[in-house]
């Protein structure tokens, strides 16, 4: 299949989608009408322009409310179809894109639509052009994509097919089976959307809710399924209507456009275990295993209290980088490097975020095949300058620039720590914190597709809807990605992707005091969270206070024993439960620039707390407006 996506999907003038269209590496583009009628010049400049550009143009659309309009009405509507012929003729396209009327004029009845199709489809002809019919999940009569079809097999013209596009027709929950049983030859075109599932009209989730595939909750692999048994391989295009979009960047939703097509026909391809026309091989997604390391940049004067606030929370330095002014912390499962070398990419990233977490360190199965897979997805690893002696780590960039590094254990990879760190012989006592939990990276809004699809592309992830948390400055979305989880290999990778619209969330202010996105907390597990927190009380950690309102409640709605809850009261834990276990967390008071620890202790229970996350944000609010002193 060819990727094509539709000038709509992206910001700019008709001008600038089309670079970033170009850009993003699609051959094909489908100009939207208002777009054309916007733009300043004539449809053959706009031709030129794509020609430049080596973009070809599959059609202008869409042609609407023509079928099944009244006598009256008939003529006219035919005039304006050849003055559309005229403009796609200019354009160099050969398509005709109609979607069906949504005018109250229009009149139902099947015949009269057939034999709309088959006039439209002679004077098409005429002319050496196609036809291509969409039912719009909102059309008048028409808006179910078996009405379409059945008018353009009864309308019996070689030139007139049905457009088949995944929104319309997920939308309305449609049965996919009547889709795979369409001749090849009779598709006329694909288009390709995602939506989450909403309670909405299909008119306004349509317009304002579309995104990428993979982005969203609708059954694509379904519509994928039946499109690969009907043998079509002509173009799939993207066709988004999404308000992040519009308020985005051209070139990166352009470019995770192209990369969920990418994406998309891989997925097919490895679910079908047999070719898909257009897919790009690759190696598979595999899971994450671990977070085999979480790497600080940190200047030199900041670094004492960061180490001061490790070492309180139970780590011990476990070595010293052997060229670099770099050393690495360890507790548990938990690797830590703080990196504060006076050159190369840490340095840059702390000149500009302050202390924050430059790179996280994945360890999946195969180190390079994940790399030759992000290539292969359009991603660009990131080449730094290696030190003798040194591994050479296999890297993309991630979340606001920082690193995302591959490790395994199959190669000389596995063995990073001893290659670059000289040990150090301490003894780790430990306050019982045993692997990483999860990872919190706090971004923009219009970001957050972006990083769903940039994990979700990549490895073999499983991701919950997204879930809205009140902050007391406003609404954070909050996404949940995971991958490995049922490894045996390692605890996997829990992400949450945060994103607030408001500029008064913690996570707004932490964009704007980190000069970026990036990771916002780190939680670690512990097996006895109570033990745990004891000891970083007793360490001198600060610690999240909790409202006494908190407990109260705790104790009106839970079973929990009273001297659980006394326990939890006097050290800060906060507690959730789900079908599956019980939850307990507290978390350490903001370093300056806004990040955190979080200590978890999950007994059976899948969630992250999110009951508690507004309890949370409030006492994270009103430390705050005290403004936080730096740990000593
Ligand atoms: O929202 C619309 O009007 C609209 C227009 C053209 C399409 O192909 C479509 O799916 C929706
Ligand atoms: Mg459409």
């Amino acid at each position: 299949m060819i990727p094509s996506i539709a000038t709509v999907c992206v910001a700019g003038t008709l001008v600038e989608k089309l670079e970033a269209i170009a850009a993003a590496g699609f051959p094909m583009v489908e100009i939207f009408e208002n777009d054309l009628i916007a733009f300043p010049g004539s449809p053959a400049e706009v031709r030129r322009i794509c020609a430049d550009l080596g973009l070809a143009i599959i059609t202008c659309q869409p042609f609407r409310d023509f079928e099944g309009m009244p006598e009256a009405r008939r003529q006219r509507t035919f005039d304006r179809a050849e003055r559309k012929f005229d403009l796609l003729q200019e354009l160099g396209s050969d398509l005709l894109f109609v979607c069906s009327n949504v005018s109250p004029e229009a009149l139902g009845g099947m015949d009269r639509q057939v034999q709309d199709f088959v006039e439209l489809g002679e004077r098409a002809a005429q002319r050496g052009l196609r036809v291509g019919y969409e039912a719009l999940s909102w059309g008048r009569h028409v808006f179910d994509y078996r009405d379409a079809w059945e008018i353009v097999r009864r309308a019996d013209r070689p030139n007139v097919g049905v457009v088949l596009d995944s929104f319309h027709i997920l939308a309305r929950g449609l049965e996919l089976a009547s889709m795979g049983r369409i001749p090849r030859e009779k598709i006329a075109m694909v288009q390709m959307a995602d939506a989450p599932l909403l309670q909405l009209d299909p008119l306004s989730w349509s317009r304002h809710w579309r995104c990428l595939p993979g982005q969203g909750d609708l059954d694509l692999s379904g519509f994928m399924d039946a499109l690969v048994s009907t043998g079509y391989d002509g173009v799939l295009s993207l066709e988004i209507f999404n308000d992040r979009f519009r308020a985005g960047s051209a070139r990166s939703v352009a470019l995770d456009g192209h990369r969920s097509l990418i994406w998309l026909l891989d997925e097919t391809a490895r679910r079908h275990r047999r070719p898909v026309p257009g897919a790009v091989p690759m190696p598979p997604p595999g899971p994450v295993e671990a977070v085999e390391f979480i790497e600080f940049a940190v200047s030199e004067t900041a670094r004492p209290s960061l180490e001061h606030l490790l070492a309180a929370l139970g780590f011990a330095q476990a070595g010293r980088h052997r060229s670099k002014d770099v050393t690495l912390w360890s507790q548990g499962d938990i690797r830590i490097v703080l990196n504060s070398d006076a050159e190369g990419f840490a340095h840059s990233y702390q000149i500009t975020h302050g202390t924050s977490v430059c790179a996280l360190a994945l360890r999946v199965p195969d180190a390079r095949a994940a790399i030759e897979r992000t290539r292969a997805l359009r991603d660009v690893p990131y080449a730094g300058a290696i030190g003798p002696g040194e591994l050479d780590i296999p890297a993309v960039r991630g979340v606001g620039g920082s690193l995302v590094y591959f490790l395994d254990r199959a190669s000389a990879l596995g063995r990073w720590s001893l290659v670059d760190f000289e040990p150090s012989l301490n003894a780790v006592q430990g306050v019982g914190l045993l692997h990483v939990d999860h990872v919190a990276q706090t971004m923009q809004y219009e970001e957050m597709l972006t990083w769903l699809l940039f994990y979700s592309s990549l490895f073999d992830t499983r991701k919950t809807p997204s879930q809205a948390v009140m902050d007391p400055g406003g609404v954070v979305q909050s996404q949940v990605v995971e991958s490995g989880l049922d490894s045996t290999a390692g605890q996997g990778l829990r992400l949450i992707l945060n994103g607030s619209q408001s500029h008064r969330t913690l996570s707004a202010r932490f964009i704007h005091e980190a000069f970026g996105s990036g990771v916002q907390h780190v939680a670690f597990a512990a097996s006895d969270i109570v033990a745990t927190v004891g000891r970083l009380r007793a360490a001198g950690v600060p610690l999240l206070t909790i409202p006494e309102n908190y407990y109260d409640d705790l104790e009106a709605r839970t079973d929990l024993p009273p001297e659980e809850i006394a326990r939890m009261r006097a050290l800060g834990i906060l507690y959730d439960r789900d079908g599956a276990g019980e939850f307990r967390q507290a978390y350490t008071v903001p370093l300056e620039g806004g990040l955190f620890f979080e200590i978890v202790q999950r007994d059976g229970y899948e969630g992250y707390g999110a009951a508690n996350a507004g309890i949370r944000l409030a006492a994270q609010a009103r430390l705050q407006q005290m403004e936080a002193a730096p740990f000593e």
